[in-house]
């Protein structure tokens, strides 16, 4: 099984540059237009695959410095979901789901992802994976999540077809990570 992170950098409008305006008031968020690998084309947070002997925490500031270049404390991250995604019965992939607003830097396109703040109201979930409208709206609410996603049609998962799922919200964790 694959163990990913996501990170979802949010500031409030009239932020130019990222500060720790508290996660109420953050009316935009910085998504990635991925541009290889796993959801090629579609939108979606930095985030990636854990390396090594890394924490889910330790793999989204890197993740988030590599594909974007913004500099995050871990400490700033807030754990804010824990998702399954199944593909044919089996378990592929486990998401750990972090929201900050304290960041250093501007969001710099890489090889891997093109950022581009986008207003909370106007996510666009028709150029996402299919299960990101059943929990993104409630994690940037900042409400917390634990889902499953059943996928059936074998690899890749990105061409699988999405079947089912389980969602429960306002969950806590059992660890910062
Ligand atoms: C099934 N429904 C899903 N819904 C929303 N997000 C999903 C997802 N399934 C995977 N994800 C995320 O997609 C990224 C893939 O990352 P992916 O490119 O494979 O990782 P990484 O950057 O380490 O790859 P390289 O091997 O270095 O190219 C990673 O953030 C992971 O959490």
């Amino acid at each position: 099984m694959i163990e990913a992170t996501l990170c979802f950098p949010m500031r409030s409008r009239s932020d130019s540059a990222g500060d720790d305006t508290a996660a109420e008031t953050a009316n935009e968020v910085l998504l990635i237009e991925k541009r290889r690998g796993l959801g090629e084309g579609w939108y979606n947070g930095p985030g990636g695959k854990l390396e090594g002997d890394e924490t889910p925490r330790e793999c989204a500031v890197r993740e988030t410095r590599e594909e974007v270049g913004l500099e995050i404390d871990p400490a700033d991250l807030e754990k804010a979901g824990e998702l399954r995604f199944l593909l044919d019965g089996e378990e592929h992939t486990f998401c750990h789901v972090f929201l900050t607003t304290a960041f250093d830097g501007e969001p710099t396109a890489s090889d891997e992802a093109r950022p581009e703040w986008v207003d909370i109201d106007e996510v666009p979930y028709e150029q996402m994976w299919e299960d990101d409208r059943l929990w993104l709206p409630t994690v940037l609410e900042g409400k917390s999540v634990r889902g499953a996603f059943r996928f059936e049609g074998g690899e890749p998962l990105d061409e699988a077809e999405f079947v089912e799922y389980d969602l429960e919200t306002g969950v806590s964790f059992a660890d910062g990570d």
